[in-house]
């Protein structure tokens, strides 16, 4: 849609706004009604003209209900992502039919855009800028939401309570290790959770958390990783006793009757595909994703190696939250997604979470690390190595890893 159109439709809307309110207040002459009148004609043409464009889109990709009746445009809006348009729907026709045409709607526009149904309508966005990019900025609050990263509407945010899961997937170099890097410093720096990680590319890209005192244990190999599953699932267990004994449903019923308050924890793995070689270690993980949704665990995940069978039904019905960051190609998008999409972005952090494009905020590991040093603490295990002069001992075990 052109500027031309753009300022007919504004100068439409104006005049129709201007000759209601000089109407409003009294000022009812010939030339007055005559400039309502003309807006009205300016925004009848307006509309007319669109529809009729639309009209043939929608006709050409099947959006079109038994009565033969097409979505008509009702508004066009400027944004400062570029514009909105809004359309009625005829009975018959849903949200649904509108994102199945996504593509078809975005190459007829030669832009992005965005679908949402509201109050009867369905809003298209239209992104006519790209997403910028954004260094980190630390997103204080009390209700474990956790902010992703910037869509063209603003900070994008999770809340891990409602979640309950997180499934982060996307190829090298799309940028999880810097997404996961902001959410566990978020994490850290809002101080209302105990967190696990999990880091199976040998600790390297979680070595920055690990001496906070918020990370209750650290793990890097399939072995350790076991033991703490184990424990979570003993522990998860254990809390729907405890809300059972108390006639609770959840953490947060429990925490508002009883007098010692469960913690929120939250597991991080990195790389989870490199579990799916060991039975044992991937059972557990899915069943600790489809039991632990209300006693307050929670787990955040991601792979890089996205098929169907790292992500295979179990996970994903269990996980239901997922980001999605750039894929090689169409296929791996859609075990992802359930749509193509991913194989689009630019990669360095561009991604979708529930069909919205964002871009995650930047954030490297020094600058991390300035910003949650004053949380480390000295821990058991470094404590043990001082006596045995860097050496552990034999019977070292990794409960023994963490201060409580
Ligand atoms: N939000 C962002 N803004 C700007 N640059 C980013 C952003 N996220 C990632 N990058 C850059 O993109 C590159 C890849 O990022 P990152 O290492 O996080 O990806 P990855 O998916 O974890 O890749 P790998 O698995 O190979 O480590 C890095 O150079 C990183 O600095």
């Amino acid at each position: 849609m052109g500027n031309k159109d753009s300022s007919l439709f504004e100068v439409g809307l104006s005049s129709v706004v201007g000759g209601i309110l000089m109407i409003t207040f009294g000022a009812t002459t010939g030339g007055i009604g005559f400039c309502g009148l003309g807006g009205l004609s300016c925004l009848y043409h307006f509309l007319e003209k669109h529809n009729s464009k639309f009209d043939k889109l929608m006709k050409n990709i099947g959006i079109i209900n038994k009565d033969e009746r097409l979505p008509k445009l009702k508004e066009k809006q400027n944004t400062n992502f570029g514009y909105r348009l809004i359309f009625d729907l005829p009975h018959g026709i849903n949200s649904d039919d509108f994102k199945r045409k996504q593509l078809s709607i975005e190459e007829f526009l030669n832009n992005k855009v965005n679908i949402k149904y509201i109050n009867k309508c369905i809003y298209i966005d239209v992104y006519e800028k790209d997403l910028e990019l954004h260094p980190y900025q630390f997103y204080k609050n009390n209700n474990l939401e956790i902010a992703i990263g910037h869509s063209m509407s603003g900070l994008e945010k999770i809340n891990i309570k409602k979640a309950p899961h997180i499934l982060i997937a996307g190829e090298t170099g799309s940028g999880k290790s810097t997404l996961l890097r902001g959410i566990i410093t978020n994490l850290i720096l809002n101080k209302n959770t105990e967190l696990h990680l999990i880091d199976l590319k040998n600790g390297a890209e979680f070595n920055v958390f690990r001496k906070s005192k918020y990370v209750k244990s650290f793990s890097r190999t399939i072995e350790e990783s076991e033991k703490i599953l184990n424990k979570l699932l003993i522990e998860v267990d254990e809390r729907y006793d405890k809300f059972f004994e108390n006639d609770c449903v959840d953490i947060e019923e429990y925490n508002k009757i009883s007098k010692s308050k469960m913690k929120y924890k939250v597991l991080i793995i990195d790389e989870f595909a490199d579990l799916q070689n060991e039975k044992d270690s991937i059972k557990i993980l899915e069943s600790l994703a489809s039991k632990s949704r209300a006693s307050g665990i929670h787990l955040i995940i991601a792979t890089q190696r996205p098929d169907a069978k790292v992500l295979n039904g179990r996970i994903k019905a269990n996980v239901p939250c997922v980001i999605g960051l750039k894929t090689m190609n169409e296929i791996n998008s859609r075990i992802i997604i359930d749509r193509s999409g991913l194989e689009k972005l630019k990669g360095r952090g561009h991604g979708i979470y529930k069909d919205i494009e964002f871009q995650s905020m930047n954030l490297s590991v020094s600058k991390a690390r300035d910003l949650i040093k004053h949380t480390y603490i000295k821990k058991k295990v470094e404590k043990l190595e001082e006596k045995s002069n860097g050496e552990l001992p034999n019977d070292f075990n990794l409960g023994d890893l963490y201060d409580n």
